[in-house]
């Protein structure tokens, strides 16, 4: 069902509350990626060109007691301002008097920053109180956050029953040019899935099994594969509870012909460091306290070699700890495999992925880098995103 977009509505003099994904990658208070930041640019540009109050919320990262000083909105605030080449007000509450009186002090035109709405406990709960709290802010709700829409929470759902709401133009543009490629997918279909959350991760690989004529794993999350093959991993990542699962996809892949590919050689080291002692064996051979760190140079010809043959790729996650130079050679090598697929479409989802694209300048030889990891795994699987389902639907 399509859905209202905030062309349709007049907001003019209004107070619009925007759900943004600002969840970008921090080092100390620097904002290493602003993608996610310029991404929601259309939306907040037209909003102060056409007269509103705007008013931005966002998540960053998964605050907890102790790392929640860090996770602060203040740098993503002043990124914003010197993008947008106006001042952005930032609050250090969430919700409440300080809030309240902040949103009072807006003219026409101007931009507020709320507070990492993921410090109020009712927020992951998509806790009613919480959500009528933030519709009590505005007059018009708009969802640009598509990175975060497949998230059931106050600012990304519940509020939506409160207030009218809206599609932002990034929403709309992804969910436009996912949906084209995801409904009727071309053929071959390969999904690469890497990095780190293998739970977060295990049941879309499941599902996409369902879709896809190869899939590949690589990163982190691989390791609790080539373990449900009998093969000893050292110290790699492994999610242990995921064990059997991964046994059992591994066998529903053969039985429904899904050409499945893990890694099949791996550079390990002996600590989680750039610094570490670096080897590539085999994937039979991990020593023990050794840990799997980038897919090594056969696997990187498995996998090219695949990425060749696919009129569509869609790829989330890492297939090494990139961020660390010595482990980035297997994401590097996937990503200018994608590149060299002039004839497919190339679909990069997830912050770390269109982070590693950008690193290797080859951002502008992708069809599509969606701003959402998680999101677009779910749309890929055919899941109906709750921060979409909860906009009103277009006449
Ligand atoms: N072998 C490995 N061992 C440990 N960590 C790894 C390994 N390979 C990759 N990683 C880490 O995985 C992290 C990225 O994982 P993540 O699952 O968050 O991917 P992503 O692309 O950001 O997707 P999403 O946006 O859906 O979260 C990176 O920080 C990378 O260093
Ligand atoms: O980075 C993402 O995928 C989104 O911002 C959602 O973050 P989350 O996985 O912490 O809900």
């Amino acid at each position: 069902m399509a859905k209202k977009t905030i062309r349709d509505i007049d907001v003019k003099d209004k107070k619009v509350f925007v759900r943004v994904d600002f969840n970008v990658p921090l080092s100390g208070t620097t904002v290493t990626d602003d993608t996610r930041i310029r991404a929601a640019l259309p939306t907040i540009n037209y909003l102060i060109e056409n007269g509103a109050k705007v008013i931005l919320a966002s998540h960053l990262g998964r605050p907890t007691a102790e790392n929640k000083e860090s996770l602060r909105m203040n740098p993503v605030a002043a990124r914003l301002s010197e993008l947008l080449g106006k001042p952005v007000a930032k609050t250090d509450e969430v919700v409440g008097p300080e809030v309240e009186a902040a949103v009072a002090k807006l003219n026409d035109g101007d931009v507020l920053l709320l507070e990492n709405v993921r410090f109020e406990k009712g927020e992951k709960k998509n806790d009613p109180e919480l959500a009528k709290a933030f519709a009590a802010l505005a007059d018009v709700y708009v969802n640009d956050a598509f990175g975060s829409a497949h998230r059931a929470h106050a600012s990304t759902a519940g509020i939506a029953e409160y207030l009218p709401a809206v599609a932002g133009f990034l929403m709309e543009k992804e969910l436009k040019i996912l949906g084209a490629s995801l409904e009727n997918p071309k053929h071959p279909f390969t999904a690469i899935i890497g990095g780190a959350k293998v739970t977060d991760k295990i049941g879309v690989i499941e599902n996409l099994l369902d879709k896809v004529d190869t899939l590949i794993v690589g990163g982190g999350l691989s390791y609790t594969f080539v373990k449900a093959q009998g093969y000893g991993i050292g110290s790699s990542l492994l999610d242990a509870e995921k064990l059997d699962l991964a046994k059992k996809f591994l066998e529903t892949a053969k039985e429904k012909g899904v050409n499945f590919l893990t890694p099949v050689d791996t550079v390990i080291a002996d600590k989680f460091a750039a610094d570490a002692n670096v080897d590539t064996v085999d994937i039979d051979k991990i020593p023990d306290g050794w840990l799997g760190v980038d897919i090594g140079p056969k696997t990187v010809a498995l996998y090219s070699d695949a990425i060749k043959k696919s009129k569509l790729v869609v790829w989330n996650g890492p297939m090494g700890v990139f961020e660390m130079e010595p482990f980035a050679k297997g994401t590097e090598a996937v990503a200018q495999a994608l590149a060299d697929a002039t004839d497919a479409t190339t679909i990069i989802g997830g912050g770390d992925s269109a982070a590693a694209v950008e690193k290797f300048h080859l951002a502008d030889k992708m069809s599509h880098i969606s701003t959402g990891g998680g999101a677009s795994l779910e749309l890929m699987e055919g899941k109906v995103l709750p921060g979409v389902a909860a906009l009103d639907d277009a006449e």
